[in-house]
């Protein structure tokens, strides 16, 4: 209750904060393009605009390192600001070089056009929840927030002919600059040391469709910046280029010709994992929104799982919690580190943003069931059972069966290696850790380990816990 007032309090100043230096504070923005001070002026001054974000539907779901440039959105979002989502399903057939070392598999049609709906339904989920989770937290109910859009740029490329395009924007577009970007000069040094074979032509010519759909959106719908990660920088640039060539070739100023704001880019520092590697799609590191992929129960326990090094940074970039809380937080957090409490709260505010309050609340419990319990606690087996069901990590086993057998069914041991693993001391059994089985536990001595007489908690050494139903 008493975090809620201070939530409340701090608001007024998350609001009334500049939203560049929040964001900047935050450490959500890597590079603003120039001038900058206009654009900073123009957001003080009042001025609403309208922003976008691309994502390739190359996997089924949304990840959370494409999370860290719709942070940015979510920021303007709750101040009034309109915000663009562009899936890629025209940019996803051809394949963006950035960040990325080899050309990537090609993907069958249906495969993509299911994709383009799975993270259509995703992104307006985000938003939606990114929305309530936002007044959930502040007293100020008439907040207003802008309006949200998702598009997909085949609907324009759709119709683009080569030879039409060719002869109105090729000329306005630069093979030197083409060339300089990062995207295309590391592959082409790879190249000469003969570490991949060369990059596609599609793949070269990948920025200029991302150059064209921030023309698109700039002329056709006031879109004035473009976020995306770092990688994305040269193809922001290369939309930026194309846009002020197209407006400048009548002589006319860009901002006396459309009287608006822009074009913008603004990029985020790439999420990475301890070791430095990106976190995403290509790298096989990712964490999927999709709750199919990772459930939330996989979310919160990923994040309940931050170095603590870590926790401050993930805090700021991947909750709306003020700044003032934030070190609140981490300064209590670091007077008793074994506490987690940095990373409990980053878990479950982190899932209520992604999947809402309710899976939070069910994740944290499991998690304090499961990996918290001292003893102390008063644990009611079946709302437990009902919770373990619902993240979805509840498993079924009969009655009938002996350890040995569950050990089998279930951790998928040969009896053999089961047996081995009793007398090794490894399997224990129930909420408590530590209470370790020495020998196999018969059909007929369950009543005396199971929760509500149905519920076994098991644990293979100590990463691997499995709660089962036995009937
Ligand atoms: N780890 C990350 N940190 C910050 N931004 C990221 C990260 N991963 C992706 N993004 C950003 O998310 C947006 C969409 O990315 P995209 O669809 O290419 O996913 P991706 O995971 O980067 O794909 P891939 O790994 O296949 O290149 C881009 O702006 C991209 O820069
Ligand atoms: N190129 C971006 C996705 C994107 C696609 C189309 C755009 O207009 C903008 C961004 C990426 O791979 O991450």
């Amino acid at each position: 209750m008493k975090s809620l007032k201070i939530w409340r309090r701090i608001t007024r100043t998350y609001l009334t904060r500049s939203v560049i230096s929040e964001l900047e504070q935050r450490g959500l923005v890597s590079q603003i393009s120039q001038p900058k001070n206009k654009l900073i002026e123009s957001l003080d001054a009042g001025t609403k605009i309208k922003l976008y974000c691309g994502v390739d539907p190359t996997a089924r779901s949304i990840h959370l390192g494409n999370l860290v440039p719709m942070m940015i959105l979510l920021h303007f979002y709750v101040r009034g600001h309109d915000i663009v989502n562009i899936i890629g399903g025209a940019t996803g057939q051809v394949g963006d070089p950035s960040g990325r070392t080899t050309a990537r598999n090609e993907m069958m049609q249906q495969e993509r056009i299911n994709n383009v709906n799975n993270i259509n339904l995703q992104l307006k989920r985000f938003f939606q929840n990114g929305k309530a989770y936002y007044l959930r937290k502040q007293s100020d109910q008439s907040t207003e927030f802008g309006t949200h859009f998702i598009r997909n740029n085949l609907d324009w490329w759709k119709d683009v002919k080569m030879l039409d395009f060719l002869a109105n924007y090729g000329k306005h577009i630069r093979i030197q600059q083409m060339l300089s970007r990062d995207s295309v000069t590391s592959r082409l040094s790879a190249t000469s040391n003969s570490k991949t074979d060369g990059l596609g032509f599609n793949e070269f010519t990948y920025q200029i469709l991302q150059a064209y759909d921030f023309y698109h959106l700039y002329s056709k719908e006031d879109v004035n910046v473009q976020v995306g990660g770092n990688d994305q920088w040269g193809n922001i640039v290369a939309g930026i280029d194309l846009i002020q060539r197209l407006s400048s070739k009548d002589n006319v100023p860009l901002a006396e010709k459309d009287k608006k704001l822009g074009p913008y880019g603004i990029t985020v520092p790439l999420l990475t994992t301890a070791n430095g590697t990106k976190f995403g799609k290509s790298a096989g590191n990712a964490i999927f929104i999709d709750p199919k992929m990772n459930t939330p129960f996989d979310l919160y326990q990923f994040f309940y799982n931050t170095l603590d090094e870590d926790t401050e940074k993930f805090l700021k970039i991947f909750t709306l919690l003020p700044e003032e809380e934030i070190k609140n937080i981490s300064e209590k957090h670091a007077l008793n580190r074994s506490s987690h409490l940095g990373q409990s709260i980053l878990a479950k505010e982190v899932t209520e943003l992604i999947h809402g309050p309710q899976e939070a609340h069910n994740a944290e419990y499991v998690s304090n069931a499961l990996f918290r319990y001292t003893g102390d606690e008063a644990v009611d087996g079946e709302t437990l059972i009902n919770t373990l069901s619902h993240t979805g990590i509840l498993q079924n086993g009969l009655k009938q069966w002996d350890l040995l057998e569950v050990l089998a069914q279930i951790a998928k041991l040969s009896r053999t290696q089961a047996r081995k693993r009793i007398e090794q001391g490894s399997v224990s059994v129930g909420l408590q850790r530590g209470n370790v089985i020495t020998k196999n536990i018969s059909s007929d001595q369950w009543s005396n380990h199971l929760i509500s007489n149905r519920l076994l908690i098991l644990r293979l050494g100590k990463q691997k816990v499995y709660s089962i139903v036995m009937e």
